[in-house]
């Protein structure tokens, strides 16, 4: 008799990391010791307090940025072993990004910005996945729009769209509807879940919102640069409840 282990994939994880910004009097512990994986085919919100270290974790998770001490991971790839070239060609073929201020190249059609990443990695497009990605994020009556002919929510499911267009082990998106509407937010938030559930796909966002948050499969929090706590199944109010613990009790720590 056989026995199978069944173990969860980690897409990202940090291990003991450690950021340190500046240096004397003006040094700052932005992350203090953060381990923290993020499964594959889940959807992970970071939330904490502002200045808790959320953005610091994903940039050195993502590897747009480098950790002081502690190991930053894509897959089974440590970060800290690849040189700029190698560190680019990762983040150009197994991450996506998605940023509050979208990113669109503004001279490029809504197609063309989609599939920039394919483009720059030489990568020809298969045109059924890519088809069903144009469809999910519902942008076929605008591929030969210009980004400013568009609204910040259409903007940002184009952003949507071109993150997961060369099928990154993992998506990172900051504040991804710190720009919209509430109702344009939810259409993008709706959109990240569809597609990591429909799709088995990865995404781990930072925001600031309990709504949002609530989208996820599961919230980290952070307070002062440290992991405190983590939430299964989220809901807005669960959420909240714990952010209004963080709240004069010096960061909360539980
Ligand atoms: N480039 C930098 N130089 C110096 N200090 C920095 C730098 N970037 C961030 N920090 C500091 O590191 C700490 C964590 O910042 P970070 O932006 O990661 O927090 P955050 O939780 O994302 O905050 P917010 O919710 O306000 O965006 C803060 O005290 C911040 O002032």
């Amino acid at each position: 008799m056989t026995t199978t282990t069944l173990r969860t994939a980690t897409a990202a994880r940090v291990v003991d990391a450690v950021k340190v910004y500046g240096v004397g009097d003006t040094e700052v512990r932005a992350l203090d010791g953060v381990s923290v994986d993020f499964p594959a085919g889940r959807f992970t919100a970071i939330m904490g307090p502002s200045g808790s270290g959320k953005s610091t974790l994903m940039h050195c998770a993502a590897g747009l940025d480098t950790l002081t001490s502690g190991s930053a991971l894509i897959g089974d790839t440590d970060l800290s072993t690849l040189d700029d070239r190698r560190l680019t060609l990762l983040r150009r073929e197994r991450v996506g990004f998605v940023f509050q201020a979208f990113n669109l190249l503004p001279t490029l059609t809504v197609a063309e910005n989609i599939t920039l990443p394919l483009d720059l990695a030489g990568t020809a497009p298969d045109r059924a996945r890519l088809d069903t990605l144009i469809d999910t994020v519902g942008l076929r009556d605008r591929l030969h729009h210009r980004p400013a002919q568009l609204s910040g929510g259409q903007q940002q499911r184009v952003a949507v769209a071109r993150a997961f267009a060369g099928t990154p082990d993992v998506v990172f998106a900051d504040e991804p509807t710190g720009n919209l509407d509430s109702r344009s937010g939810e259409e993008v938030l709706r959109l990240l879940g569809d597609t990591v559930r429909r799709t088995g796909r990865t995404v781990v966002m930072v925001t600031h919102d309990p709504v949002a948050a609530a989208h996820a499969d599961e919230v980290v929090f952070l307070a002062d640069g440290r992991l405190v706590d983590r939430m299964p199944s989220p809901t807005a109010e669960r959420v909240l409840d714990r952010m209004k613990a963080f709240d004069g009790r010096g960061g909360g720590r539980s």
